[in-house]
């Protein structure tokens, strides 16, 4: 049975985490997202001028599938579309033989900036993978019967190297006992139920955050309108339109904000939340807790992720979510 871990290196700010992967004969960083389903990269196919400073898939290595085709648009509005091959993919040394690989021809601008990431490797549940006419298997999905235990993990970090395994829990990444809480993957998401919250020191939760996805490709922790008011009233943050969201003080003051999942309460420190400068030497940070307005449930992004040890499992038959303090 399979079973390995490879590094999530921070970008800037911990806008994103980038992962090593090898797909046939090509090494790429690629960005390991929760929050969607399709496995895509820059390659020999991608316009020269959307592709400059990337590291590129060489499809040449892959069997087509012929008349094939993705397309994909993310909830920051993001997106890319292009052919289909299967290649051999290997993730901290987990082989997928015959994994669903995504060539680009068409990138949004976003990605195409970002030259620290060469694509996306999703790993929501494959009822959401874009590719038509037949839709496509997730990396996890496909390894999944040759994993040890069909569930992988995810320790991210602040300002620094985290890991996802896949097949097994490091127990020595975690502190305390593992809470798990039911997922329903009815949306192609792992979404769970947050209960009551509380800002700062008082940690008798009040209120209730409720339906969310836990979204490594998501850098913020977006909340009900409520309780990102709530957090800011505290935290003497203002909402900015001009920023387009809460901004507080970056001066270290800023408090934890508390959740309960699964009747235990989860600590994301202040300095998490004092995000980044508005504009580099600003003493005005962004939010790393916005309102989730317009999206209809809470993301859990990167700003949650980096202060617990998270377990995305289907070991159990039905998925779950485990959760545990780092
Ligand atoms: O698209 C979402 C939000 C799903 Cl509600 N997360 N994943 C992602 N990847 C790139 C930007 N965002």
């Amino acid at each position: 049975a399979q079973s390995g871990t490879v590094a999530a290196d921070p970008q800037q700010y911990d806008q994103a985490y980038l992962s090593p992967v090898t797909i046939g004969n090509s090494q790429l960083m690629l960005d390991f997202d929760t929050g969607s389903a399709d496995l895509w990269a820059f390659s020999n196919e991608t316009p020269a001028s959307e592709s400059v400073g990337h590291a590129k898939y060489d499809s040449s290595t892959g069997t087509e599938l012929q008349g094939y085709s993705w397309s994909i648009t993310y909830g920051d509005q993001s997106g890319a579309a292009g052919n289909v091959y299967a290649d051999k993919v290997v993730v901290g040394g987990v082989t997928a033989t015959k994994q669903a690989v995504e060539a680009a021809t068409s990138i949004s601008t976003s990605f195409s900036d970002n030259t620290d990431s060469d694509g996306l490797l999703g790993l929501a549940f494959s009822s959401i993978n874009t590719v038509t006419p037949k839709q496509q298997t997730t990396f996890f999905d496909t390894v999944k019967p040759t994993l040890a235990k069909a569930l992988f993990t995810c320790d991210l970090k602040q300002g620094n190297a985290g890991s996802y395994t896949f097949g097994y829990i490091d127990t020595s990444k975690y502190t305390g006992s593992v809470t798990y809480v039911p997922v329903d993957d009815s949306q192609g998401f792992w979404s769970f139920t947050a209960g009551g919250y509380s800002v700062g020191s008082d940690n008798a939760t009040s209120g209730s955050v409720g339906v969310s996805i836990a979204d490594t490709g998501t850098s913020l922790l977006y909340l009900p309108a409520a309780v990102a008011k709530a957090y800011y009233a505290k935290a003497g943050g203002k909402f900015d339109n001009q920023q387009g969201g809460y901004t507080l003080p970056c001066n270290g003051n800023a408090p934890d904000f508390n959740v309960a999942i699964g009747g235990k309460t989860f600590v994301v420190p202040g300095s998490y939340i004092a995000y980044a400068p508005i504009t580099s030497g600003s003493q005005t940070c962004f939010g790393g807790i916005q309102a989730n307005t317009g999206i209809g449930f809470n993301i859990f992004g990167d700003v949650f992720l980096k202060a617990v040890y998270a377990i995305f499992d289907v070991s159990q038959g039905a998925p779950r979510l485990g959760f545990a303090a780092q």
